[in-house]
């Protein structure tokens, strides 16, 4: 559990902090039982007793409450630090390794499994506490008659054995209950996504519902359920078990040997006292068993391993230029290795130069590599193969976040902020007005300090409004990805027309993947791929450009 070691290095000096003031905490509670039962067996008043007694109780009061303070802090910043860490191993991790993840097993961890730690958290203090106090009490039991100790650990031990048996195979079930978990964010993640297809078509929607949420949704409570109930089981067992404990002192010790009254009814005291935070213990073991899934399922994403160190600088800040000359891929690959080998797609190798103030249209058919070219380019994928160059300055893996701030991307799946980042584009509401009135968006939208008044708009508007955020961040690359595929003609002709030429005289390198071969003569070079490969690479030429 590489994690969980993580977090105690990060967090020894409080944990130590609260061990001690809760091992302080649970002595005295020892101190309490053994006055009490003393007082049980010998009920003369004495003074010093009575003070000691109710300084004790002080004392247990305020080393308590610091312990419990402490270890509340604590679990909760874990929790908090546990979160933060997953949100930034996400953010560092390469796109390749998220997407085989899948999102709803990142959606799952960042959700469930931090959810369940932070259960598990909040029960924490109260279960470290009831630790320290069993084990000074057990201290006790041990100071009181080392041979009656020997034999109660001795019995405690084959307790906690076969309690350990039993819920070995509740951990089991909580682990496949949690896989479970997986394949239903998946599921509601359909639900969301596909509602309009699922209300439209009677037959999917059954078969979505019975075949696959209500089986997965069935075979998590069944798993939850046995787990469960294993551990109701187990903790019945450890409960009856105390009594047996107490049978043996009570019941067949004075057969064997002679013990004195008194320091059996102080065993016997102590044993039933011991049985509340037991109890509570056992009642919350469950919890914290969902909290070890929870860890492992969150290091079985990979992604500490996946993070590369240059990308986990996010704090770092780059400036990057507004032009470049050129931007050169040499003998470029990448191939697509979570596909079975023979069917493995792989794109390349590529070699290219692009430069600034040109345009250039990326064709081909579908699934023939235009998307992935595009995550190479902008230094998302990174080459497994071949080398970037940007105004002839090669990109090493330290230099890619550098390198990916010099681009402003507008994926086919592009997803819309609805802020600008403060203090970080030149944007000024002036300048954001003149885009939206350029982009005919100034009727439907308003944007001021930093914000834009809505997003609730058609998916050609909500491109445009992408759009506009791209040439505010003002990089010196612009790529889009199918942009005008959903604009309507008057627009895509803007497009193509006004608002690419703009970009080129300001001499911003330009890519645009697209289909619209009625426009193929308004960029300065053309390329097409065909299953991964360019088989076609000219400059502007209207005699060239029939190959569609
Ligand atoms: N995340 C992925 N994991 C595995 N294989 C992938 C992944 N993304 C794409 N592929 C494979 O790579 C091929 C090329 O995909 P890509 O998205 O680059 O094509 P495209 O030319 O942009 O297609 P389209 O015009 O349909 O958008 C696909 O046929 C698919 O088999």
């Amino acid at each position: 559990m590489n994690l969980l070691k993580q977090l105690l290095n990060s967090f020894w000096k409080p944990l130590v902090l609260a061990t001690i003031t809760g091992l302080i905490s649970g002595i005295t509670t020892t101190g309490l039982i053994a006055v009490i039962s003393g007082k049980i067996i010998n009920p003369t008043f004495t003074l010093q007793l009575t003070g000691f007694f109710f300084g004790l109780c002080f004392f247990k009061l305020t080393t308590g409450i610091i312990s419990r303070v402490l270890l509340i802090r604590l679990s909760q910043k874990i929790v908090l630090d546990l979160r933060m860490m997953l949100s930034r191993q996400i953010l560092a991790s390469p796109l390749f390794h998220l997407e085989y993840l899948g999102n709803h097993r990142i959606l799952a961890s960042l959700i469930d499994d931090i959810e369940t730690l932070a259960k598990a958290a909040q029960v924490l203090p109260a279960f470290c506490g009831d630790i320290a106090i069993v084990t000074s009490c057990l201290l006790y039991l041990a100071w009181l008659s080392p041979i009656l100790f020997i034999i109660i650990l001795s019995s405690i031990s084959i307790g906690i054995f076969s309690y350990q048996v039993i819920s070995n195979r509740a951990f089991r079930y909580l682990k496949q209950a949690r896989s479970q978990q997986d394949k239903l964010f998946k599921y509601v993640n359909t639900l969301t996504a596909g509602i309009k297809e699922l209300k439209l078509n009677q037959q999917r929607r059954q078969n979505f519902l019975i075949d696959g949420l209500y089986d997965t949704a069935q075979n998590y409570r069944r798993h939850n359920i046995n787990s469960m109930t294993i551990f109701a089981v187990a903790a019945t067992w450890g409960h009856i078990l105390f009594f047996l404990v107490v049978g043996i002192v009570l019941f067949g010790l004075p057969l064997i040997s002679s013990i004195q009254p008194a320091i059996l009814s102080s065993y016997a005291i102590t044993i039933i006292y011991l049985i509340s935070p037991l109890d509570y213990m056992m009642s919350v073991l469950p919890m914290i068993s969902g909290a070890i899934v929870a860890l492992q399922t969150i290091e079985a994403l990979q992604l500490s391993l996946a993070s590369s160190p240059q990308e986990t600088l996010l704090n770092f800040e780059f400036e990057s230029a507004l032009t470049c000359q050129s931007l050169q891929l040499s003998g470029v690959t990448h191939t697509y290795y979570h596909e079975p080998e023979d069917r493995a797609f792989k794109l390349g190798e590529i070699n290219l130069t692009l430069f600034a103030g040109e345009i250039t249209f990326i064709a081909g058919g579908n699934g023939s590599g235009k998307s992935t070219l595009v995550k190479i380019l902008a230094g998302l994928y990174f080459p497994e193969v071949g080398e970037i160059f940007l105004d002839n300055q090669r990109i090493t893996s330290e230099m890619r976040e550098w390198y990916r701030q010099h681009f402003s991307v507008i994926f086919s799946d592009f997803y819309l902020f609805e802020t600008l980042l403060k203090g970080k584009t030149t944007a000024t509401d002036k300048k954001a007005d003149d885009y939206l009135i350029k982009l005919q968006l100034d009727k439907k939208v308003r944007f001021r300090n930093n914000e834009f008044s809505t997003n609730v708009l058609s998916q050609g508007e909500r491109k445009r409004l992408a759009l506009l955020n791209a040439y505010l961040e003002d990089k010196a690359i612009f790529i889009f990805d199918e942009w005008a595929s959903d604009q309507d003609p008057i627009f895509k002709n803007i497009f193509y027309t006004q608002l690419l030429p703009e970009l080129k005289a300001r001499g911003k390198i330009v890519i645009a993947i697209t289909h619209d071969d009625q426009y193929f003569h308004t960029c300065d070079r053309l390329i097409k791929l065909d299953y991964g490969k360019v088989v076609y690479d000219s400059m502007n030429s209207v005699s060239a450009l029939s190959f569609t």
